[in-house]
């Protein structure tokens, strides 16, 4: 027990301070960036419908392949990357029959690949970073492809050389919000534990959901790519070398009420299983300014968002037209979102680690203390829920 002393007060126990010192100097930061695709496969998306359905053997199916036409020309994606090929399509045929059990084989598949691509993008944020692999004290992983344990959070840590006393922790199926998700859990994590240094590691892989087209996985085949994002974050005090590219500042978590059904994935027997909804991108925009508000809180900027940068997650094209919208952006401000989803597609969890590297690359390019260039930005990302990530970031000018 902890007893008043002579003057009255009440001295902390040593647990107390102990905790006390834990917390760390400012908000967190984002201090290195890092992605990688696989190289395996990449598909111009003009050409993506007549391979797709020749790959899977449906090229019967005339009118599908139309509309699938059809969309692909409405994405705005240019190409996408993509770990599966004809070879390994053809070598696994239950793959292309949702009635056939299919989950072993793509299980078998992913428990290389998945952990192999996160190491390529984790490698280059270590790299950037400047400290050596053992002094990251906390991993957070994301991915729509985990079904066994342990999981390639373990797998990630082993290839990096992490310390056997790294504080791992898995994100599992939280689709396109999963990177968000795992950043706003670094962000507690470097802030109450001094001197942590947390890598979050997204990968996500198309083989796990992967199908022959039909009529209910057009959207998703149209839209979804392979790849791996990495973030180093950490708050103060920072070590010489490290220099934050942005600050997280404040973060929520909003799921819209009444929204489960509209958007979701489910393991199957032959994979996982998706579901898009066509009202996602209305959804998302009738929602995204309130959300926006009660993130910033005081300090949102009503009058005009224009004055932040923006990351928002490109899960389509309609939703970032209606995100313009309703917030009345202009034209270039979500030029980072719309880069991403040309060049990559949409690679579910990942696809925000790639925006905050095309926003960090765009702006050193304008030269980064321009005092033109806005100081504070937002960061978007959505999944099923419909969920909604959301974080109030700072660009520290590069003399700070
Ligand atoms: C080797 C290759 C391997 C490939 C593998 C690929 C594997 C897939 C993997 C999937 C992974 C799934 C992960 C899921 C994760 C959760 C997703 C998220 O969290 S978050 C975010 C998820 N992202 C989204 O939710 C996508 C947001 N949507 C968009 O951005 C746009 O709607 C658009 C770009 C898709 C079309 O542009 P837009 O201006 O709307 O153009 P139009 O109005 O002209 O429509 C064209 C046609 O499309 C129709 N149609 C439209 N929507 C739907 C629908 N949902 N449903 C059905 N149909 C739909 C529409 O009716 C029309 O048909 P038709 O009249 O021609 O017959």
């Amino acid at each position: 027990m902890t007893k008043a002393n002579g003057n009255g007060a009440v001295p902390v126990r040593e647990s107390q301070r102990r905790s006390m010192q834990q917390h760390a100097e400012g908000p967190a930061a984002m201090l290195a960036i890092g992605t990688a695709n696989p190289t395996g496969l990449v598909i111009p998306q003009d050409q993506f419908a007549d391979d797709i359905f020749r790959m899977t053997k449906t090229d019967h199916l005339t009118q599908l392949k139309e509309k699938m036409k059809r969309i692909c020309q409405k994405t705005g994606i240019e190409k996408r990357y993509f770990h599966v090929n004809e070879e390994s399509i053809g070598a696994n045929p239950e793959f292309l029959d949702r009635k056939l059990p299919s989950l072993d084989a793509r299980i078998d598949m992913v428990a290389t690949a998945v952990p192999k691509l996160a190491q390529s993008a984790a490698t280059k944020a270590i790299a950037e970073w400047g400290r050596p692999a053992t002094d990251i004290t906390h991993l957070v992983f994301s991915t729509y492809s985990a079904c066994q344990a342990p999981s390639f959070d373990l797998q990630l840590a082993t290839l990096l050389g992490l310390r056997p006393t790294v504080s791992r922790t898995i994100l599992s199926l939280n689709g396109c919000y999963g990177g968000g998700r795992a950043l706003h859990l670094a962000k507690q994590l470097a802030e109450n534990n001094h001197g942590a240094r947390v890598l979050v590691a997204c990968a996500e892989l198309t083989l796990v959901c992967f199908g022959a087209p039909d009529g209910s996985n057009l959207i998703g085949t149209a839209l979804f790519g392979d790849g791996a994002g990495a973030v180093i974050v950490g708050a103060g005090p920072f070590s010489e070398g490290e220099r934050p590219l942005f600050e997280m500042v404040s973060a929520t978590q909003t799921t819209i009420p009444r929204t489960e059904h509209v958007l979701g994935m489910q393991v199957s027997r032959a994979g996982v299983d998706f579901h898009l909804g066509i009202q996602v991108p209305t959804l998302i925009g009738q929602n995204v300014k309130q959300c926006l508000i009660d993130t910033f809180g005081t300090d949102a900027p009503c009058s005009d968002w224009n004055d932040l940068f923006w990351a928002v997650h490109p899960g389509g094209r309609q939703i970032l037209d209606n995100i313009d919208t309703v917030l009345k952006l202009e034209p270039g401000k979500l030029a980072s979102s719309r880069h991403v989803l040309r060049e990559y597609g949409n690679m579910s969890g990942a696809t925000i680690v790639f925006v905050l590297d095309e926003l960090r690359r765009r702006r050193k390019e304008a030269g980064g203390d321009n005092p033109l260039l806005p100081e504070w930005g937002a960061m978007l990302a959505f999944g099923p829920g419909i969920t909604i990530e959301a974080m109030v970031l700072r660009a520290p000018p590069l003399h700070e």
